[in-house]
C-alpha cells in the first residue's frame, strides 16, 4: 500500500527513532475521517479568524518541515468560534507533504490521501500566557488543517515558495514579513470536521482541537516540487536527505467522535 511504503521511509527520520506512541495515549493524531460516521453538530458556530499580516516574522527549516512564525505576544492574529470556547492566538503554520503527489497528507477522508496538508497552529490565550504552557493542556491548542490538491498555481503561496531556496537546510531562517495566512484558507471555512487529538510531532501532547477543512486549496505541481527541494539535513551533514514524507502514521480513533459543522 502507498501508506506502508511511505511509513517505512518516514520512520527513517530521526524524529521517529524514539517512542512512536504516548504510553496510554488515546487521543492521538492524525486520523482517517470516516465521513459517514461523522456527526453533524448544529451547535458548532462559524469560525472567526482575524489575521494581521504585520505579525508575520520569519520562515525557517526545523529539520522536519518549514514553519512561518508569527508574533504571538498580542491578540492581533486570532481564531475563535467554531468548536472553540476561548480565543486562540496564531503562532505558526507549516505543511506536510509526500515524495510524490500520490500521498503526503496526515489526515485522510475515507482513506483518501492528499498530496499535502497545511496546519495553522494556535494556542489558547484566554487561559494561558505562553504556547509552552498551552501545549500541555487539554484545551490548549487549536490547529486548522487544510488539504492541498495539485492544480492551478496558488498566487498567494508563491511569495512563500520563492523564500524556500534560502532555507534549504535544517536550521536556516530568513526574515519573512507581511504574509496573510488567510490567503491559504479555502473560500468556505465553515464546512469542517472537528475532533480532539494531539500534535503529530513530538511532544505529541493531547492538547489539540483539530479543525479539518472540508474544502481544499489548489497549488501547482511546480509549487509543490519546491517543497520537495528542501532538505531534512543541515549544510554540515555529509549525506543530504530530501524533505519529503514528513507526515506521521495514522493513529487509532479509540472511540472518539468526529463532529461536522455541515450536514
Ligand atoms: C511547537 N509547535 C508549534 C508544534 N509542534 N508540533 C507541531 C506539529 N508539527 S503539528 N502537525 O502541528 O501537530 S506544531
Ligand atoms: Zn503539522
Amino acid at each position: 500500500r502507498v501508506r506502508d511504503a511511505a511509513e517505512h521511509v518516514m520512520k527513517m527520520h530521526p524524529m521517529w527513532q524514539g517512542p512512536l506512541a504516548i504510553p496510554g495515549g488515546d487521543r492521538q493524531s492524525p486520523i482517517d475521517i470516516v465521513v459517514r460516521k461523522s456527526i453533524f453538530d448544529s451547535e458548532l458556530k462559524p469560525l472567526v479568524s482575524v489575521y494581521d499580516p504585520n505579525t508575520c516574522q520569519q520562515i525557517w527549516n526545523n529539520g522536519y518541515s518549514f514553519l512561518v512564525e508569527y508574533d504571538d505576544t498580542t491578540d492581533k492574529s486570532t481564531l475563535k468560534g467554531g468548536p472553540l470556547q476561548d480565543n486562540f492566538r496564531l503562532c505558526q503554520f507549516h505543511f506536510h507533504w509526500g515524495e510524490s503527489n500520490a500521498w503526503g497528507s496526515e489526515h485522510t477522508l475515507d482513506r483518501r490521501l492528499f498530496p499535502a496538508e497545511l496546519h495553522l497552529v494556535h494556542w489558547n490565550s484566554d487561559k494561558y500566557s505562553l504556547f509552552e504552557e498551552a501545549v500541555m493542556e487539554d484545551n490548549g491548542l487549536a490547529v486548522i488543517g487544510v488539504f492541498l490538491k495539485v492544480g492551478k498555481r496558488h498566487e498567494g503561496l508563491q511569495k512563500l515558495v520563492d523564500a524556500l531556496p534560502a532555507i534549504r537546510h535544517k536550521g536556516s531562517v530568513v526574515e519573512f514579513t507581511r504574509f496573510d495566512p488567510a490567503c491559504l484558507l479555502p473560500s468556505n471555512i465553515n464546512d469542517y470536521w472537528t475532533y480532539h487529538g494531539s500534535l503529530t510531532t513530538p511532544p505529541l501532547t493531547e492538547s489539540v482541537t483539530w479543525i479539518i477543512m472540508k474544502h481544499h486549496i489548489e497549488v501547482s505541481h511546480d509549487q509543490l516540487a519546491v517543497f520537495r527541494s528542501l532538505l531534512f539535513t543541515s549544510a554540515e551533514e555529509d549525506v543530504q536527505k530530501s524533505m519529503v514524507n514528513n507526515f506521521r502514521v495514522q493513529q487509532p480513533l479509540c472511540g472518539r467522535a468526529v463532529r461536522s459543522s455541515f450536514s
